[in-house]
């Protein structure tokens, strides 16, 4: 899929967002991706994470587990993991940290792929990797469905993004004059209580 194609299912459902939005990294934006809307709808998820499987099998060959950060890593990890044929488990966070609980487990010698659905800075993934290291098992590479830094972020393993898009984002201290007159809003879950 081209990331025109990729943007279009987005737009379909009505996931590509305009106003002022605070990320998970702190920073802030004209534009946000609602991944939520695009897998509430099986189909779409689908499609996308085939699209997204095929890229990974040509680079990465077999994978044995896939891990995916909650909240927004968990349906693209189950149904890439579905396609892949392999298992999918999660990390949450507590207190803020994130952690593979609810019984998960790698084996030695097991072949993990992260995945995610947004890359905007690669906080988020930076911390999966982390997590993975107190665990056996090797990761091989990272997935996402679109990586909004155009490539530039770094997710501390090697990624395979559907789509590779540029859109901008601020610090909160240094607001465009048309983004510091609109409300932020923050549609993530890092943070919540
Ligand atoms: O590359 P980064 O700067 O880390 O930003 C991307 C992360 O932000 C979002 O998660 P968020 O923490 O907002 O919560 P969610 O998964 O519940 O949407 C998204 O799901 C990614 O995990
Ligand atoms: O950086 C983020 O937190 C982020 C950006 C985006 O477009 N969509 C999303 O779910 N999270
Ligand atoms: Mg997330």
């Amino acid at each position: 899929m081209t990331n025109e194609e990729v943007l279009a299912v987005f737009r379909e459902a009505g996931a590509l967002l305009e106003g002022h939005f605070i990320l998970s990294s702190g920073r802030r934006s004209p534009v946000f991706l609602q991944k939520a809307l695009v897998f509430s709808q099986p189909d779409k998820s689908e499609k996308l994470c085939a699209a997204l499987a095929k890229k990974l099998t040509e680079k990465f060959g077999k994978i044995d587990v896939v891990a995916g950060p909650a909240v927004g890593g968990i349906i693209p990890g189950y149904e890439l993991a579905r396609q892949l044929g392999c298992r999918s488990i999660f990390a949450e966070r507590v207190d803020g940290q994130l952690q593979f609980r609810r019984g998960f487990s790698i084996s030695e010698g097991e072949r993990v792929l992260i995945a995610e659905d947004i890359v905007t800075t690669g906080l988020s993934f930076r911390e999966t990797v982390e997590a993975l290291e107190a665990l056996p098992g090797e990761v091989v590479g990272g997935a996402c469905i679109i990586d909004r830094s155009g490539g530039r972020a770094d997710v501390g393993c090697e990624l395979v993004s559907l789509a590779s898009v540029n859109f901008p984002d601020y610090d909160a201290d240094d607001l465009p004059p048309e983004l510091a007159l609109m409300p932020a809003v923050k549609p993530g879950s890092r943070g919540l209580a």
